[in-house]
């Protein structure tokens, strides 16, 4: 697996809304209703990426989640990232 260069990173940027190239990973920060909404869509999204073998730095405080993708193996962002954005883009547009 390649890592994309800056340029790639930003023209792919361009199909997924809302998310962004921040020191090294795509970022983005969701808000959900409540805290239970919030873990839910978290379970949801951790099943999805056993299932893509590709996992991410999150975090959560209270009804707010932050996700950071990149590729470990890779050292940089490569299209698993953007495949697994966009799969966590459709699990919230579903809910
Ligand atoms: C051995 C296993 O396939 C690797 O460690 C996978 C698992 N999940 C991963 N997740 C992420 N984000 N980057 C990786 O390089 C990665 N590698």
């Amino acid at each position: 697996m390649t890592k994309l260069n800056e340029s790639e990173i930003l023209e792919q940027l361009e199909d997924i809304k809302g998310w962004e190239y921040n020191e090294g990973a795509l970022e983005t920060t969701f808000e959900f209703k409540n805290f239970k909404e919030t873990f839910a869509i978290m379970t949801r999204i951790a099943f999805e990426c056993e299932a893509q073998n590709h996992h991410p730095e999150w975090s959560n405080v209270y009804k707010t989640l932050t996700i950071r993708l990149n590729t470990h193996d890779a050292g940089g962002v490569t299209i698993k990232d953007f495949k697994l954005a966009k799969t966590i883009e459709e699990i919230i547009e579903s809910d």
